[in-house]
């Protein structure tokens, strides 16, 4: 069966959309997703988008990583939906209901509020998320949030010292987070600025993570370390992450179509 996607990114963090709101799609096996996001004998992309019709939104959005697992929330791809859908939507994905809107320079999404309970994260056992007790080499005492995914973020004084391509997997795989967990290391700039890398859980070092951004900023205003809106600056550019008076985080900035192609899925198995 030979099939239509989109190549997107937002900074460089890259997806395949398939669009399955007007024609059904098949079911892509975990193993198939990961023969395409293989960069040299597939497509290769950070995540797969999966679009489909949906009953209590505009469009339902349902995101595989590169290693085909799947998970409940993309903030880069968001965006790249709003600008693919070219108006204001709602966009109902495993991880909540949210609201994007295409701009002058990619899109805004209103991603919810964060959550810190342990429970939410989830961990495998109780702790405070705020500074938690736990260390990997230099990296200690993170905090935790979720903003539909679950994030670590570890404040540190220069982030690029930090060896995250060794440490990154040896975090996101401990028995401590049930789920795994996609790894941040944020350096403070200002009230204003954070410097951000990231190792996403099922897909390694990317050049930008939109959740991530928005889980890290939450944390550093939890703490009182940033004001209300900050710039996140990332290796692929940067992000405007802003709390409204609810708590609510909001997203903001750049995705683009890169190019559209085809593929016969019978290839990739
Ligand atoms: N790796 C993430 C999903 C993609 C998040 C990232 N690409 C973003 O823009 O938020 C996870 O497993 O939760």
């Amino acid at each position: 069966m030979r099939l239509s996607f989109v190549k997107m990114h937002g900074l460089g963090n890259d997806f395949a959309i398939l669009d399955g709101r007007d024609a059904e799609l098949p079911r892509l096996s975990p193993a198939q997703i990961a023969a395409l996001a293989d960069r040299h004998r597939g497509i290769g992309f950070d995540q797969l988008i999966v679009l489909s019709p949906s009953r209590t939104a505009d469009m339902a959005m349902r995101i595989h990583n590169a290693d085909g697992s799947e998970v409940e929330a993309c903030g880069n791809a968001t965006r790249a939906v709003a600008v693919l859908h070219g108006t204001a939507a709602s966009i109902e994905t495993e991880g909540g209901l949210l609201q994007a809107r295409p701009d002058a320079a990619g899109a805004e999404v209103a991603m919810g509020r964060a959550q810190f309970d342990w429970q939410d994260i989830p961990l495998a056992y109780a702790m405070d998320t705020r500074e938690m007790p736990l260390g990997w080499e230099m990296l200690e005492r993170p905090s935790a949030a979720s903003v539909g995914n679950p994030h670590l973020i570890f404040f540190v004084n220069d982030v690029d010292a930090v060896p995250l391509d060794t440490l990154g997997p040896e975090i996101e795989h401990d028995p401590l987070f049930p789920e795994r967990i996609n790894v941040n290391v944020a350096q403070i700039l200002s009230r204003n600025a954070i410097k951000l890398r990231v190792w996403e859980r099922g897909a390694g070092l990317t050049l930008a993570c939109g959740t991530g951004a928005c889980a890290t900023a939450t944390a550093a205003y939890r703490q009182g370390l940033v004001d209300g809106e900050v710039t996140v600056r990332l290796p692929g550019g940067t992000l405007t992450i802003r709390h409204d008076a609810e708590g609510g985080i909001h997203m903001a900035g750049p995705a683009q179509e890169s190019y559209r192609g085809t593929f016969e899925l019978d290839h990739f198995s």
